[in-house]
């Protein structure tokens, strides 16, 4: 069946009236979330979740020293991201590029306004993540039993009893755990992914007590349709103020997706500053959504980021200086033009 994009209810009313009130009418969610410490500024609040320095840069093949992973994460807490992902405790085998996690906790100053996430697979790396200070970890699934095992060496069920061993010691060690579900619309391997096998994971985490579920487009394969028809199926298991939106640009459709995604309720966006990344088990996936084009696309639709474009937009050229390519971001090489 045919169906016309246009005649759906959500887009003619995006494009009838004025976005912010079209937002800032969307449920609760936003409600609740323009209660979040802004001041005077009373605009709906996006939570962006900064990836760079971990999803960013764990596909590098050079190694990249930690000192400048280091000022990475301080600089990007200065330009007013309240969430950088710091690092992953994984194998270095497997992911060598993460292998100075301990170092790179050790190195950055800690804002008390930030939270900086680390990724912790299994029970060693959450050991490792508790004597490096870490406040916050990550548990990461899949929808696909193939990436699963290409990923994390295990099946899917297998990783759930793994997660919960992480997330229960982790909860009674007082940190908070927020899940990952990869592949939440294609798998490099198997192709399309059913939603309800995303819903059925998504589901699993959150009843391990992740307080948030990241839902990723691994491969960036994802339209605003598949996207939104995912999230719909997922939000019947776990409540979309609880779910964020973590999309690869691979085919260009990541600020469409996120946009549907806003559409959908949801309020946390993670993305990547330069549009850094791709992942080791995704072969030709390119990087997240660059973070200064979220939050121009956030802050155009009336949304309150908290984040410094100007600023991140320096950041963003540095790091690609540091790493000897051309910023990814669109909108870091406009404004960076014009000045
Ligand atoms: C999960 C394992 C460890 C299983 O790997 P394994 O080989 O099955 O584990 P093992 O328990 O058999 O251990 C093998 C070796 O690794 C060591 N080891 C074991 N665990 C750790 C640890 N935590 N830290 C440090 N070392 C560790 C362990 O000590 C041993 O060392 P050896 O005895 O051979 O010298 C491995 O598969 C792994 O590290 N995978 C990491 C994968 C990864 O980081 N992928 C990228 C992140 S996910 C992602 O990017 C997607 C996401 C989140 O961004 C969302 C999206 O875009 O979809």
């Amino acid at each position: 069946m045919f169906l016309n994009p246009l005649s759906t209810f959500s887009f003619r009313t995006s494009l009838r009236v004025r976005l912010p009130r079209a937002f800032s009418t969307t449920r609760r969610v936003a409600k609740t979330q323009t209660t979040t410490a802004g001041g005077s500024d009373s605009r709906p609040f996006v939570k962006i979740v900064e990836v760079g320095p971990r999803d960013g840069l764990q596909n590098e093949k050079t190694l990249i020293p930690a000192a400048v992973k280091i000022s990475l994460i301080d600089q990007l807490a200065d330009a007013g991201l309240s969430v950088v992902e710091a690092t992953s405790f994984v194998s270095p085998k497997w992911v060598p590029q993460m292998g100075d996690a301990k170092q790179v906790m050790a190195g950055i100053h800690r804002s008390p306004n930030v939270s900086y996430p680390v990724l912790t697979p299994n029970a060693k790396g959450l050991e490792a993540a508790i004597a490096a200070g870490a406040k916050e970890v990550a548990i990461f699934g899949a929808a696909s039993e193939s990436f699963s095992q290409k990923n994390i060496n295990c099946s899917i069920a297998e990783s759930i009893q793994r997660f919960e061993d992480v997330a229960v010691r982790a909860q009674q060690a007082g940190l908070r755990v927020r899940g990952y579900v990869s592949c939440v619309v294609g798998c490099p391997y198997e192709g399309k992914i059913n939603p309800q096998a995303v819903a059925d994971v998504a589901g699993r985490l959150a009843a391990l007590g992740c307080y948030e579920i990241s839902l990723g487009d691994t491969i960036g394969v994802g339209r605003p349709s598949e996207i939104r028809e995912m999230i719909a199926t997922v939000a019947k298991t776990v409540p979309v103020e609880k779910l964020a939106i973590h999309c690869h640009d691979t085919y260009g459709q990541a600020l469409a997706n996120i946009y549907a995604s806003l559409e959908a309720g949801i309020r946390v966006v993670d993305s990547s500053v330069a549009g850094l990344g791709g992942c080791p088990y995704a072969k030709g996936a390119t990087g997240n959504v660059a973070t200064e084009d979220v939050v121009y696309l956030l802050e155009g639709l009336g949304f309150r980021t908290g984040v410094d474009l100007p600023k991140l937009a320096r950041i963003g050229q540095w790091i690609s200086n540091e790493l000897g390519r051309p910023t990814g971001s669109r909108v870091g090489r406009a404004l960076l033009a014009k000045n």
